[in-house]
């Protein structure tokens, strides 16, 4: 694409000037906490503007919901050559590098393994799981000195999530693999520091960095050896001895097998295995964070903890039994539970933005016109890379959500009139109004997996036992794995974590 168009695009839109014209706004955006200045810029600027990258270079932040949605939807726009660069080294050819007609047939495939029939199936794991944390918490509470302890929950969370869904995909223990769980766990920390950022920022600018054989590849590498040797053989036992023989209850094998039949073409080895990696990845570190970023509110708002608290309570005064999977995921059942599920999702969504590249010149319809120029539609050259906001973006735009779009509050979920949700949420057009997951034909494929140990999770911990601040202030920040975690503030170079203070429900 011709350079100079890079610079000139977009001239009908205003936006911020970055701190250094060579790393552009990516390095000021990822410095400060996630959202906060899309949150900024969006009050200054509108919905809809223009960012610099690297080297004085024009890109666009899609703030307005119907554009958001008609590029997202799109085909035509793609994932950015940067990402898709990141994530063939991570994972290899996967769902994450597969565009158009063979992104739409390997959807197929996964979407047929995470159906919410299919989740429910394998959530007896989930449940075993967030059993086992209680009770090493409640020996652990047992044995400490004190009636409270203080717990990573961060690192605890990642563990179970890891597990959860290398149990549920491939019937294995990654945290009983010793070396390959801290493998993972170093990855997965790596601390946000100003060199990181420095790094990251050219390598965006400069996609083909990730050609060269630099030292940052070093984890990933290893990462795609060590998971790859377990994903190749628990691959190659389903094609000998099928999916439901030796005990391997896979639905994501299950369907990569049947791939001819939805697919029209059987699934390589190479295919699957990326697969197999780019679903664990992509599930483990998000659901993780999302968990640790609902127990560090309900820390700090122990009003809405106890009335998840009490609903679960209720229940089981009612029904004399524990609720089951398909009572925690109904919103009919535990409504209040459900309400903090979609406010975790909405008010702190992980992923903070997602971003792609167009593909052709293409127009693109705004619910809002233009405020420089009133237009109603902004037409893209190819190469243009648009950014959709979604942590401080369009999940958090008071002329969505209303004046309280920053504040945490399950209610709005459930109360009608003012106090319930405007009807400028029908706007954004992604399920539940938010964008937490993305929306379009990328759209997670792991949501209801994601929403399911997400309920499990916090009830089974709120249950049995009450969180407290322990005295440390975190921020939230976007590390470059991309997911957003937890880091206390005013401590840089530290890898994430997340104390509370935990004490057991009769106790506290
Ligand atoms: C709270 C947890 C999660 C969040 C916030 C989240 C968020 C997202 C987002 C925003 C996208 C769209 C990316 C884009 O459009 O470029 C996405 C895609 C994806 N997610 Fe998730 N995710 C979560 C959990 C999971 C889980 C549990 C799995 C696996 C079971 C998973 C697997 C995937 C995959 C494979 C894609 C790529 C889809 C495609 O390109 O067609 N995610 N996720």
């Amino acid at each position: 694409r011709p350079v100079w168009q890079a610079y000139s695009r977009l001239p009908e839109l205003s936006g911020p000037t970055p701190s250094s014209v060579v790393l552009g706004y990516r390095y000021d955006l990822h410095s400060a906490p996630a959202g906060s200045l899309f949150s900024r810029w969006r009050s200054k600027y509108g919905p809809v503007y223009r960012v610099r990258g690297p080297f004085g270079t024009t890109e666009l932040v899609m703030g307005d919901p119907k554009g958001a949605s008609h590029v997202l939807g799109t085909y035509s726009f793609i994932r950015n050559e940067s990402n898709r660069a990141l994530l063939w080294e991570l994972f290899g050819h996967s769902i994450f590098t597969a565009e158009g007609a063979f992104h739409k047939q390997q959807r197929a495939v996964l979407n047929s393994a995470f159906t919410s029939a299919n989740v429910r199936e394998v959530s007896g794991v989930i449940l075993d799981l967030a059993n086992k944390l209680r009770e090493n918490w409640e020996n652990r509470l047992g044995k400490a000195a004190s009636s409270s302890l203080i717990i990573d929950v961060s690192h605890e969370l990642q563990t179970l999530a890891i597990d959860a869904i290398s149990m549920t995909t491939f019937s294995y223990a990654i945290s009983e693999n010793a070396p390959l769980s801290s493998l993972l766990s170093k990855i997965a920390n790596v601390p946000l520091t100003k060199a990181a950022l420095v790094a990251e920022s050219f390598v965006e600018a400069f996609p083909a960095i990730w050609k060269l054989p630099i030292p940052i590849k070093q984890w990933p590498r290893m990462m795609k050896a060590e998971l790859g040797k377990i994903a190749d053989r628990v691959w190659k036992d389903s094609e000998i001895e099928g999916v439901t023989g030796g005990g391997m209850h896979s639905k994501l094998l299950e369907a990569m097998n049947n791939s001819k039949v939805l697919s029209g073409e059987p699934m390589d080895r190479d295919l699957a295995v990326a697969n197999i990696l780019a679903v664990i990845f992509a599930g483990y570190e998000t659901t993780a964070s999302a968990i640790g970023e609902c127990l560090h509110q309900l820390a700090l708002q122990s009003t809405i903890q106890n009335k998840i608290r009490q609903e679960l309570f209720s229940f089981a005064d009612a029904t004399g039994r524990d609720p089951t999977y398909d009572d925690l995921t109904s919103a009919t059942q535990m409504p209040y539970l459900d309400a903090v599920a979609r406010e975790t999702m909405r008010t702190y969504p992980i992923v903070m933005n997602v971003t792609r590249e167009a593909s052709v010149e293409e127009s693109i319809p705004l619910q809002t016109p233009l405020r420089s120029t009133g237009a109603t539609h902004i037409v893209v050259k190819p190469g243009q890379l648009i950014h959709i906001p979604i942590r401080g973006g369009i999940n958090n735009d008071p002329d969505i959500w209303g004046l309280d779009a920053d504040k945490f509050r399950p209610e709005r979920w459930l109360e009608s009139g003012k106090a319930g949700l405007p009807e400028t949420v029908k706007t954004v057009r992604a399920p539940g109004h938010i964008l937490t997951f993305g929306d379009g034909p990328k759209i997670c494929v792991g949501r209801y997996f994601a929403m399911a140990e997400f309920k499990i999770v916090i009830a089974t911990l709120v249950r049995y036992f009450h969180f407290e601040h322990a005295g440390i202030d975190y921020d939230f920040y976007r590390f470059g794995s991309n997911a957003v975690k937890p880091k206390v503030r005013g401590k840089d170079g530290l890898p994430p974590s997340l104390e509370l203070r935990v004490k057991a429900v009769s106790d506290a």
